[in-house]
Formats: C-alpha cells, sequence, structure tokens
C-alpha cells in the first residue's frame, strides 16, 4: 500500500535540547496513526517538521513521497488539513463568515459550510463571533476548518484535548465519515481510550524515541497475560491459564453450569505505555 508519510531517523534538536532522537515510521494511505505519547515527548515537534512549520536536524521527513520541508513550494497546500493549537480565525467575525473566507480561499462551495458545522455539532454556533466562542467550540471550530477543503491528508494535534465526552465523540464520528472517504490521518495525543477508537496503528512516543508501533490489538495481544477471567453464577471472579490447568478448572466450572461470562485479560494502550516506559501519559 502507498505510504503517504515516510519518516525516517528523524532528529530535532531546540539549542542543546534533544526534542526527537531518531524517529521512523510510515503511514499509510487511508489510515489513521495515532502518535502517542506524554507531555513533551516530542508530538508537536512531529507534526511540526511533517506540516514545515519547523526544519529537522537530522533524518528524513517525506510527505506525498517530496520532503516535507518542500510541500509549500510543491502546490500541496490544498491536499493537507492542518489542526494545531493556532487557530488562524479571525475573532470578530462569525463562524459562518470565517469558514467562507476559507471556502474561498479553497476554491470549495459555501454549501460545505453546513457540512463541516455539522460535523463538529456547531450548527447552532454558526452567527457567533469567534470571539464569543468556548474554548471547546473554538477547538471545533478550528477542526472544521482543517478538513473544510476535504484534504487527503490530515494532521490533528490533540484534537478533541479541550472537549467535553458528547463532543469529543461528535468528533469520532466526523473523522469516521472523512476515513471514510478515504482521508488518511496523523492524530497525536495522550488520551489511549480516543487512540483505540479511532486509531488503526499507534507508535508510542517516549523521550525523542518510538518505543512501540503496532495495530492496538496486536499490542494488547502481545501484552496479554495469557489468562481467562471467568465469572462464576455466585457471583465469584476466577483467574484462569489458559492452558491445560486452566482447561481442567473450566471444565469442572461449565459440567457444573457455573459459568456465567468468560473474558480475556487484555491490557489497555494505557496499561502497555506504563508497562513499556515506566510512565504515565498525562
Ligand atoms: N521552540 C522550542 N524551543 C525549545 N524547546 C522546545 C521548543 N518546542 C518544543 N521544545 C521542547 O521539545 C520537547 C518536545 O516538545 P513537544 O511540544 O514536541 O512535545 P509534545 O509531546 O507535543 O508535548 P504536549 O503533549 O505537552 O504538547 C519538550 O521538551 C519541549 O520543551
Amino acid at each position: 500500500m502507498e505510504n503517504i508519510i515516510e519518516v525516517s531517523g528523524l532528529a530535532k534538536l531546540f539549542a542543546n535540547q534533544s526534542a526527537l532522537k531518531d524517529v521512523s515510521f510510515q503511514v499509510k494511505k487511508g489510515e489513521t496513526f495515532g502518535f502517542l505519547g506524554p507531555s513533551g515527548s516530542g508530538k508537536t515537534t512531529t507534526i511540526k517538521i511533517l506540516t514545515a512549520q519547523l526544519a529537522q536536524t537530522d533524518g528524513t521527513a517525506l510527505v506525498f513521497g517530496v520532503p516535507a520541508s518542500k510541500l509549500k513550494e510543491a502546490g500541496y497546500r490544498k491536499k493537507i488539513g492542518v489542526l494545531t493549537d493556532n487557530s488562524g480565525l479571525y475573532a470578530r467575525l462569525t463562524v459562518h463568515d470565517n469558514l467562507k473566507l476559507y471556502c474561498d480561499l479553497y476554491d470549495v462551495p459555501h454549501t460545505r459550510i453546513d457540512e463541516v458545522l455539522d460535523m463538529v455539532n456547531l450548527k447552532d454556533a454558526k452567527k457567533k463571533a469567534i470571539s464569543k466562542l468556548s474554548k471547546g467550540m473554538l477547538q471545533r471550530i478550528t477542526l472544521a476548518r482543517a478538513f473544510l477543503h476535504k484534504p487527503e491528508l490530515l494532521f490533528l494535534d490533540e484534537p478533541t484535548s479541550a472537549l467535553d465526552p458528547v463532543n469529543s465523540k461528535h468528533i469520532y464520528k466526523g473523522l469516521e465519515s472523512l476515513k471514510e472517504q478515504g482521508t488518511t490521518i496523523f492524530l497525536t495525543t495522550h488520551d489511549m481510550n480516543e487512540a483505540e477508537i479511532l486509531c488503526d496503528r499507534v507508535a508510542f512516543l517516549n523521550d525523542g524515541v518510538i518505543q512501540l508501533l503496532d495495530t492496538p490489538k496486536a499490542l494488547r495481544q502481545k501484552f496479554a497475560d495469557h489468562t481467562l477471567t471467568v465469572e462464576l453464577a455466585d457471583g465469584s471472579k476466577e483467574i484462569i491459564d489458559r492452558g491445560p490447568e486452566g482447561a481442567e478448572a473450566m471444565y469442572n466450572y461449565m459440567k457444573e453450569s457455573k459459568v456465567v461470562s468468560i473474558y480475556s485479560n487484555e491490557p489497555t494502550l494505557g496499561d502497555i505505555f506504563v508497562e513499556v516506559t515506566g510512565r504515565k501519559l498525562s
């Protein structure tokens, strides 16, 4: 499958502080790729390099096959959407008028405005001035602007950090529909639940290095402790091994019709991150 992003040996030094040490990964076309790590691990620095806002100290970063630093020159603006903490919106203009400006800039019909406002649950705020929006509303309108022009590749830096669970769910639905349309999404987050919901593959970044990279399912299986929990009719729970000893215990419970439910003890992505890095995510 075609790689939309190819990063190899990426390093970034700020003065004498190393933000990225040696980062390599690829993002495939149509994939939602999660870049996960605690505060200060280098997530935003990576997005800034990939979107030509920063130059790397070492290594290569290719986006659509060209060096990220050349993206502005190469006329790739329309193919890329970026959500960062810098909203780039005009405070005195309304939500609608801000989006109208971006429609005109990107040759997008104005009918797209209602579509994106619906995706971020902001239709009712259409006539409000940007200066009157809450932090969460501002984050949603900034996100709507990032995918207004239906970019092929969307960079999202902590897209739901200021949102409540209801609005996060709206965003997840919106991102799923973008994914169905074939959009490639590069997402940074320290929210493991969000990563489980949205990402096809995740990379765990810690201190400027990728420590693990795989699908959430493969990581959970790899770090599973090979036990099963059996819930019994008397309300108790038994943890049994998946091997022959466990089979015998299970046989006995089943013979006596005691089993209510059985589930595997897979760790969450958060558990795995703590195990691998010895650090908590937030
Ligand atoms: N412009 C800068 N000048 C100096 N140091 C910087 C600069 N930008 C980032 N850093 C440092 O680089 C490291 C990585 O920062 P980065 O913002 O990429 O982390 P992050 O994973 O995005 O964190 P967060 O989740 O808090 O946004 C940090 O130690 C940070 O202090």
